[in-house]
C-alpha cells in the first residue's frame, strides 16, 4: 500500500484563521499522506478542525504553515483550471445554484474540461451518466436544485463532482442529510469507487460506526490540534480512537466497536450467554435498564439466551433456582423483580 505516489502530502502543515493581526492556531505540524484507492474518513468532535483541514486542502483557505503537495507539485502553483482537474470539493453548506436544474448542475461538473463555449462533447456526455447512474440521481435531473431536499441536493452534488473525474474528491460531511439505508449506500458507493476507479476520496463524518466499518484509513483529529492515521482496527486496538471521542458518561467499547451510552446504575451483575443475536439484544435491552453485564460467571445472576420460534427465549438462574422467559420485554421484567426486591436499584 505504502508505494503508491501520495495524491496528496502535507509537509509540517498549520491550519487555522488569521485576522487582525491574531492567528488561530487549529492544527499544525500535519504530516499527512493521501494515496490512490483509498478512503479515508476524517474523524473528530465538533470544533475539531475537520472543515478547516478540508478546506485547507482544497485551495479554499490558505495554510498557516508548511506546504501541501497535490500530484507530485505545489497546491498554490496549480492555476485553477489544473486544480479542478486533480481535485473536487463537495461541501455540506446549502449551495446557491441560482436556478438550475440538477441536470445542469450535474453537468458543470464537466467544465474544467470544455472550450469557452461549455461545449460538452460525447466524452462529457459519457461521464455525466455514468455519475447519474452511479449516485441514483435520474429521477431529479428536471428538478431545480432549490426544490429538492438537502439529502436530494446531497446526491446530486456528489454526482457533479463524480462527473468532474478527479483522482482526489473531498467531501465535507456527505452524509449529514441522508437517512440511515441512503448514508450506507453513500460510503458503500464512496468505497467501491475508491476500489474501483482508484480514487483518493477524503471525507469527513460524525458517522464513527460507519467510518470504522468502510474507511481504509482514519485520520483522527484530537481537540489539541494533533491528527493519528491508520488502519481503523489498529486506532482502536490502541486506545487511539477512544481518546479522540472520551467524554464522561459514555465509553467506547473496544471488544464490540461501539459506545456504551448506559452506565450501570448499580451493582447488580448479569453474566450473558448464547447465541450471538439474541445475546446482543438481550446485553443491549439490560444496559439499557442500567444493569452491569460481567465477564464472569460467578455473579448474582446468570441468564443463558437462545432463538425461539418468536425470536427469543432465556433461561434466567438467580439465587440457584431457575426461571424462563419468552421475550426480553419479560427478561427486564423479571430482572426487576430480582433486583427491586433486593433492594440493589
Ligand atoms: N472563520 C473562522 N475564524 C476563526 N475561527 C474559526 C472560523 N471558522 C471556524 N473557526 C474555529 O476553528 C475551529 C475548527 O472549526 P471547524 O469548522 O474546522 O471544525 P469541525 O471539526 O469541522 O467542526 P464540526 O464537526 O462542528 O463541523 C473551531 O474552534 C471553530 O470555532
Amino acid at each position: 500500500m505504502k508505494n503508491r505516489k501520495p495524491i496528496v502530502e502535507t509537509h509540517a502543515l498549520a491550519i487555522g484563521y488569521r485576522s487582525s493581526g491574531t492567528v488561530r492556531t487549529v492544527a499544525e505540524d500535519l504530516n499527512l499522506q493521501l494515496r490512490p484507492g483509498s478512503l479515508v474518513c476524517l474523524l473528530g468532535s465538533n470544533g475539531a478542525g475537520k472543515s478547516t483541514l478540508m478546506r485547507t486542502l482544497s485551495g479554499l483557505q490558505p495554510a498557516l504553515a508548511g506546504e501541501i503537495r497535490i500530484d507530485e507539485r505545489p497546491l498554490q502553483t496549480l492555476k485553477p483550471v489544473e486544480l479542478a482537474q486533480k481535485l473536487s470539493l463537495v461541501l455540506t453548506d446549502r449551495i446557491d445554484a441560482g436556478n438550475l436544474n440538477a441536470r445542469e448542475v450535474v453537468a458543470l461538473g464537466r467544465t474544467p474540461y470544455t472550450d469557452w463555449l461549455g461545449s460538452l462533447t460525447r466524452d462529457d456526455h459519457s461521464k455525466i451518466a455514468q455519475s447519474i447512474e452511479q449516485t441514483g440521481i435520474a429521477p431529479l435531473l428536471d428538478r431545480h436544485m432549490h426544490q429538492l431536499s438537502d439529502g436530494e441536493r446531497q446526491k446530486v452534488m456528489l454526482a457533479r463532482a463524480l462527473a468532474q473525474d478527479t483522482p482526489l474528491i473531498l467531501l465535507d460531511e456527505p452524509t449529514a442529510h441522508l437517512d440511515l439505508p441512503n448514508r450506507v449506500e453513500m460510503m458503500r458507493l464512496l468505497h467501491t469507487l475508491a476500489r474501483d476507479t482508484r480514487k483518493a476520496i477524503l471525507l469527513s463524518t460524525h458517522e464513527l460506526d460507519l467510518a470504522l466499518q468502510t474507511a481504509d484509513e482514519l485520520w483522527l483529529m484530537h481537540p489539541n490540534g494533533t491528527i493519528m492515521t491508520g488502519l481503523p482496527e489498529d486506532l482502536v486496538l490502541n486506545g487511539a480512537f477512544e481518546a479522540t471521542f472520551a467524554r464522561s458518561g459514555f465509553a467506547f467499547d473496544r471488544a464490540t466497536g461501539t459506545f456504551t451510552i448506559h452506565q450501570p446504575k448499580n451493582n447488580a451483575q448479569i453474566y450473558l450467554e448464547g447465541p450471538d443475536k439474541p445475546l446482543f439484544w438481550a446485553r443491549r435491552a439490560l444496559q439499557r435498564e442500567g444493569y452491569g453485564i460481567s465477564r464472569y460467571r460467578d455473579v448474582d445472576c446468570v441468564v443463558r439466551v437462545s432463538e425461539a420460534e418468536n425470536g427469543f427465549m432465556a433461561e434466567i438462574i438467580f439465587q440457584n433456582q431457575l426461571f424462563k422467559v419468552a421475550s426480553v420485554q419479560a427478561l427486564i421484567e423479571q430482572m426487576r423483580v430480582f433486583f427491586v426486591s433486593n433492594g440493589e436499584f
